[in-house]
């Protein structure tokens, strides 16, 4: 395919071009006039893979062109006539099958000399327009000394005397008439001199080999080629030398790039440090309060936070001290009346004592008349004495336990923890109540499977509150959360209604478990809000709760919800006997075995709340 690739390439231009072996020539894309190679239409130099070389045919073709024809029986073809050019063959890394072995014998063949004798003109007369003296005196900034003389700066190279020179010695040393042919550039254009080979001084080094364990000395002449390092793969030096070129000048790129990158964090990184310590920054204007630096102005914020909560503080500070003297005048107030009524019942009983003594020393006639007045003083005294018994048993303690709230808020009395634990039916709204009690917010929920926790705490309380999944099949493990349990709160769906007989169900079981006998109970009718939702007389009813709680149905004081008493029916649920909201000591701590019905999920935390 290759094969035919160039010759149909190297037909279609012999078709436009009357004479084959007449290299092209064309104004290439920089203007200059230069010779082309037919074939691939790039213009030939005077070396390296464009250098023309002669077929046998007579046909010239680059150095590059002739190393892609193919050979056959150690010849090659000429694209142009098909004539054959004995070669002899070898390996090349441009060509990956045996039929395309490229042959050494391409480095054997002729260069066109006419043609770059023509090149080489073609190059003089161009190189002539390049040495204007703008171009010239900008020759000197690389500071070269001339040859001929070392205090003058070097202008131009001579190709053929290989020497640097001023534009006063070039004419000087060149001025001959055979010298005067010499060719002279720009310094800056002085061809890079190819190195010569190691082993063979005579040659130049052409190629580079590719091997790894040539890679200490991997520079060959074409002899070097073809005996040393035979069948290695390589390259030839300039397109090495112009692919590490290539590689180096992309990497430097990228390293400026990002060095660019790194002097502009730099200086960003400079403005915010200027910002900070204070003094104009780079996006500031001069005028505005940048000066201070947001360093000193976020210092500012931070004592006017803390200035507003010492504020605060000492204001909470102020409204529990005066809270706590409150307290301290009440149990001193307190403590003096008891001291007052202890003294005047001593000054009684002395009294009493006194007039006894006298009494009994009496004649009979007047002890019978003076025991009258003398048994009720008495009897008072003892009456006295028990009241007064009853309190000093109260064993006064000058202790003051004292809590506080999150919001710094004084509480005066010992520290109370509760376990309460959630029940109700799957989807009343245990878990919404949770987390409305914790968070105080209405978080989505899924059905609990297991149980949720949390703890609340109010004032001197701590509620550690279980909410426990309501589904059928869960409520079995109910019991495994009432040991110890000091409070219930069993909610239930008041829109709900086809379900209410169910509830009635589970809080009548509840009401009989013997490990809850103690525990106080919450009824929760939740959803309130939703239209659908039954009113506390209907649920009261559909529940059965007066029969359930012998009467003691009310309503939390602070929930202003209409509050029903009823005189406790006897008959009723065993172990409700003793209906324990007559414990004024229980009463005291929380809601008691009474029912609280609440409209909104809010006042359920205010019923905790006031709980005691
Ligand atoms: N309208 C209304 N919907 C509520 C209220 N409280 C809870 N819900 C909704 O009722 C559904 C069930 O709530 P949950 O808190 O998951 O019920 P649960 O009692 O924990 O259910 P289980 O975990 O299955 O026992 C949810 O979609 C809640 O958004 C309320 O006060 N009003
Ligand atoms: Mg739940």
């Amino acid at each position: 395919m290759a094969e035919e690739a160039l010759m149909s390439a190297a037909l279609a231009r012999s078709q436009s071009f009357h004479t084959f072996n007449t290299p092209q020539i064309t104004a290439s894309k920089c203007g200059n006039n230069q010779l082309e190679c037919r074939v691939c239409e790039d213009g030939f130099s005077l070396g390296g893979d464009k250098v023309p070389r002669l077929l046998f045919c007579g046909h010239t073709l680059c150095h590059a062109c002739l190393l892609r024809l193919p050979t056959h029986d150690n010849n090659i073809h000429c694209p142009f006539d098909r004539q054959p050019t004995p070669i002899s063959e070898c390996w090349c890394p441009t060509h990956t099958s045996d039929s395309y072995l490229c042959a050494s014998g391409v480095w054997g063949l002729k260069k066109n000399f006419a043609l770059l004798e023509l090149l080489e003109r073609l190059s003089l007369s161009r190189s002539n327009t390049a040495l204007l003296p703008e171009v010239l005196i900008k020759q000197r900034e690389l500071g070269i000394s001339c040859d001929e003389d070392e205090d003058h700066l070097a202008v131009l190279y001579c190709t053929v005397c290989a020497s640097h020179l001023c534009l006063e010695c070039s004419e000087r040393t060149h001025a001959t008439r055979t010298l005067h042919k010499h060719k002279r550039i720009p310094l800056s254009e002085k061809p890079r001199e190819k190195p010569r080979c190691v082993d063979h001084s005579f040659h130049p080094v052409e190629f580079v080999c590719l091997e790894e364990e040539c890679q200490a000395a991997p520079l060959m002449c074409f002899i070097c080629k073809d005996y040393k390092h035979t069948k290695h793969k390589h390259m030839l030096l300039e397109q090495e030398a112009e692919r590490i070129r290539t590689t180096i000048s992309a990497a430097l790129q990228h390293i400026k790039r990002v060095a660019q990158e790194l002097t502009d964090s730099a200086h960003k990184l400079e403005g915010v440090a200027r910002q900070l310590e204070g003094g104009p920054g780079d996006n500031l204007p001069s005028d505005s309060d940048s000066s201070r630096g947001t360093a000193e102005e976020a210092r500012v914020r931070v004592s006017q936070y803390f200035a507003q909560l010492r504020e605060q503080l000492n204001r909470q500070e102020s409204q529990a001290m005066t809270a706590l003297d409150a307290h301290v005048r009440e149990r001193l107030c307190s403590i003096r009346q008891q001291q007052e009524d202890l003294a005047t019942l001593l000054s009684q009983m002395v009294a009493v004592v006194v007039d006894g003594e006298r009494a009994v020393q009496h004649d009979d006639g007047r002890l019978i008349m003076a025991f009258r007045d003398l048994s009720a003083r008495m009897a008072h005294v003892t009456s006295q004495e028990q009241q007064l018994a009853q309190l000093l048993a109260l064993a006064p303690d000058p202790a003051i336990p004292i809590t506080f709230t999150k919001d710094n808020r004084i509480h005066i009395g010992a520290r109370i923890e509760m376990r309460v634990v959630t029940l109700g039916l799957d989807g009343a709204g245990k878990t919404s109540i949770l987390f409305k009690l914790k968070q105080d917010e209405f978080v989505s929920t899924i059905p609990t499977i297991g149980f949720n926790v949390e703890t609340i705490e109010y004032k001197n309380f701590k509620f550690t509150v279980w909410d426990v999944g309501g589904q059928l099949k869960l409520r079995p493990l109910w019991r495994h959360y009432y040991f110890n349990t000091q409070a219930v709160i069993f909610v239930v769906d008041a829109t709900d209604v086809e379900r209410l007989p169910e509830a009635q169900t589970e809080l009548t079981k509840l009401m009989t478990e013997r490990e809850l006998k103690d525990a106080s109970l919450l009824i929760f009718a939740n959803k309130e809000n939703s239209e659908h939702a039954l009113g506390m007389p209907a649920l009261t009813d559909s529940l059965g709760l007066h029969k359930l709680c012998l009467g003691t149905l009310m309503a939390h004081p602070t929930l202003r919800r209409p509050v029903w008493h009823g005189s406790p029916p006897r008959a009723g649920l065993a172990g409700s006997a003793t209906c324990p909201f007559r414990s004024p000591q229980l009463c005291r701590l929380i809601i008691q075995r009474c029912f609280f019905l609440s409209p909104k999920c809010s006042e359920v935390v205010e019923v905790l709340r006031c709980v005691g």
